[in-house]
């Protein structure tokens, strides 16, 4: 088993929620207004090894991917730490900082709104590379080549707009941009939620191809369990800001531990049918600014009793190199 590449202890993130124009009128006539707190990641620990892929899923708002942009350095935790390579990546400075900060990318799920629409695609994928002296000018050109040769894009059209492009071409144009910087860890957020099935299989194909081709680890972020299957070694899932389980892709899928894993298992059709059924997941998914007490999944379980509405369950390894919070687990 290789050693681990990233180590997130502990790590929370808090927001403060901005007040909409009627409360800030009300308080400026005085009414007290609360400021809230959205407990967006709330004490999430996660270990990725160097080379692998690690699956992040959950329902939309469960804050995959706040802790993904925390994980490139596109947000700082309100808690705990973030290790890169063995060092805390709140603690770099200057260069060590600049160094860390190109060597874990995000790829976004959206490249319309991520690319910018006024810039060719050479100057997209050819930006950061010269600004980091990773190319000279001299050399840019045929860097920038070279990138997009490697996710499978004619260099010919590399005078083009982002919007000369299909969905598909524009998610490689995204993957082009962050390889560019020669990173050894891409978050993936979202980044094929937005293509055509066929088209999703084949930027996954190429993540994995790439994935051999330059050593990469991967954490890939997803709110669909059908999508990360295929590809990750190892899946985490989240609920509410919180992990809730943690282990190898197939023990997962053949026997979830949580009940939220279950309730999302159910989710998948296939699943459902051709394997277990298990019951799909009841309710609305409750708000960050005010979760449930205990574990915050009690409302929504099947199998709730008390201990769930009182007391936080801890993440515990409930067998080797697999990971559960939920209190079911300290009565067999
Ligand atoms: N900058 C911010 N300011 C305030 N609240 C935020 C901010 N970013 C995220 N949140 C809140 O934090 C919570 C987690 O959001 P996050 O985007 O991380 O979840 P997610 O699981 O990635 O969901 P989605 O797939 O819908 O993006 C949500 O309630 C969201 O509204």
């Amino acid at each position: 088993m290789s050693e681990a590449i990233l180590e997130i202890d502990g790590v929370s993130k808090r927001f403060v929620k901005t007040l909409d124009l009627a409360e800030r009128a009300a308080r400026m006539l005085g009414a007290t207004v609360r400021e809230l707190t959205v407990h967006a990641v709330d004490g999430v620990d996660l270990s990725i090894r160097k080379g692998e892929v690690m699956g992040l899923v959950g329902e939309s708002g469960c804050g995959k991917s706040t802790l993904g942009r925390m994980v490139a350095g596109l947000h700082p935790p309100s808690a705990g730490q973030i290790r890169f390579r063995g060092r805390d990546v709140a603690s770099l400075k200057g260069a060590d900082a600049r160094e860390a900060a190109l060597k874990v990318q995000m790829v976004f799920q959206d490249p319309m709104s991520s690319l910018n629409p006024r810039m060719r695609v050479d100057q997209i994928v050819g930006e950061a590379p010269r600004v980091h002296g990773l190319a000279g000018s001299g050399e840019i050109d045929a860097y920038v080549e070279a990138a997009l040769q490697r996710v499978g894009l004619d260099p010919a059209m590399r005078k083009r707009y982002p919007h000369q492009f299909s969905g598909g071409q524009r998610a490689r144009i995204g993957i082009a941009r962050a390889l560019a910087v020669q990173p050894d860890f891409i978050v993936c957020d979202e980044s094929v939620a937005a293509l055509d099935v066929s088209i999703q299989a084949q930027i996954l194909n190429l993540f994995m191809d790439l994935r051999e081709e330059l050593d990469l680890t991967y954490l890939f972020i997803s709110h669909d369990l059908g999508v990360v299957e295929h590809i990750s070694d190892r899946i985490a899932i989240m609920y509410l800001g919180r992990m809730v389980e943690q282990g190898a892709s197939e023990e997962i899928f053949t026997a979830p531990n949580h009940p939220y894993t279950q309730a999302l298992l159910a989710e998948i059709p296939t699943f459902a049918t051709t394997k277990k059924t298990y019951s799909a997941i009841k309710g609305e998914i409750p708000s960050p600014i005010d979760p449930p007490p205990g574990c915050h999944f009690h409302p929504r379980c099947p199998h709730a009793f008390e201990r769930c509405r009182v007391e936080r369950p801890a993440l515990k390894e409930i067998a080797a190199n697999r990971y559960s919070a939920c209190h079911l687990n300290d009565m067999s």
